[in-house]
């Protein structure tokens, strides 16, 4: 428990549509779970070559590292990371970890059901309830210690689990502030501000931990429906296996290819709103595949709940109205993708 989960406990307003698939025993996609072909948010698309992602790969040890990211930022508000200093070993005993846990039993899993107004536990994605149709999804949220869950998942061995979720969310959070800070001094930025956005005091982070089962007809359903992430940052694993997808204006929907020992990163809408939109905010969503179990593993990086966010003040012409960060969770828990219009000036 963090005080994020307070903030998204009290956010949450919806209690259907929580319960994943019993992905053990169903051989085909229920109804529940078929999107139809005119769906928007499920409309495909054919890059030149699917294999080329657009957005950026950078290198951390390059000199030029601070240029790139604010570049990639200002342009696509993502980009790829790699020599980042991440020990790689921690990386594969997360993957590892993530998938010990979702081979578990569907009724192990649901002992750890998410509840209804809760913040973390296993469950499907938050913004189930703005969707029609469901997602061939199951995750895993963790704010702060897993070891509530993890005791009742694996009650003599439970330890190594939390160790390695714990491991990870500081060496996540290590990298969210380089970043952070590279990416704002690319901006017209005080001290206090950036003081505000890397504070190491109060501030708050999530993992998430995604599964999307193979399934038998992925080109009829979606494992994370369009939507942006809240906070300020997002650092996103996605294990070698192709399934991420940002919407660009004019294209649709672009593959961001996989690249080994690479971080995926985005703007989250806290840091848009921060930067007063000059770093934009990126739809994504998460596409299944017919053969392969993906896993995906996302931390989510956000300052201090009780916090006020507010444009950079030396940008004349605010966009957005400065509110509390936990204002602004609440807001998108019940508006979903309506949040950020809410409070554009
Ligand atoms: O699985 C993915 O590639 C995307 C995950 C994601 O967007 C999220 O957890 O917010
Ligand atoms: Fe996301």
């Amino acid at each position: 428990m963090n005080t994020l989960s307070k903030a998204y406990e009290v956010g949450t307003t919806f209690s259907h549509n929580i319960i994943p698939l019993d992905f053990e025993s169903i051989d085909g996609v229920p109804e529940s779970h078929l999107w139809s072909q005119s769906d928007e948010s499920h409309q495909k698309i054919q890059t030149n070559n699917p294999r080329d992602s657009l957005i950026p790969v950078i290198d951390l040890s390059d000199p030029c590292a601070i240029d790139l990211i604010g570049q990639a930022c200002k342009t696509w508000g993502m980009f790829q990371v790699i020599n980042h200093g991440v020990p790689l070993e921690l990386v594969k005993k997360v993957e590892f970890e993530a998938r010990r846990l979702f081979s578990l039993t569907t009724h192990e899993k649901r002992k750890v059901l998410r509840s209804p107004t809760g913040a973390t536990g296993y469950g499907l994605p938050r913004i189930s309830p703005f969707f029609a149709k469901c997602m061939w999804h199951e995750g895993f949220t963790i704010m702060g210690s897993c070891v509530d869950d993890a005791k009742v998942l694996w009650p003599h061995d439970y330890q190594r689990f939390c160790d390695t979720m714990d491991d990870y969310q500081n060496q996540m959070k290590l990298l969210a502030h380089k970043l952070l800070l590279l990416s704002l001094q690319t901006l017209d930025v005080t001290q206090e501000e950036i003081n505000w956005a890397t504070s190491t005091h109060g501030s708050n982070g999530a993992l998430q931990l995604n599964s999307y089962p193979s399934c038998p007809n992925p080109s009829r359903t979606l494992g994370l429906a369009p939507h942006t992430d809240s906070l300020l940052l997002t650092i996103l694993n996605q294990y070698g296996i192709t399934g991420l997808e940002i919407f660009v204006e004019g294209l649709g929907w672009s593959p961001v290819c996989p690249i080994e020992g690479a971080f995926v990163v985005n703007v989250g809408d806290l840091l848009h709103i921060f930067s007063n939109a000059k770093f934009p905010v990126v739809y994504h969503r998460a596409v299944v595949n017919q053969s392969k179990h993906r896993i995906s593993v996302a931390y989510f990086y956000g300052p201090p709940i009780e916090s006020t966010l507010a444009p950079l003040s030396n940008y004349q012409d605010p966009c957005f109205r400065s509110l509390l960060v936990k204002e602004y969770i609440r807001l998108k828990a019940t508006h979903n993708d309506k949040a950020l219009s809410l409070i554009r000036i």
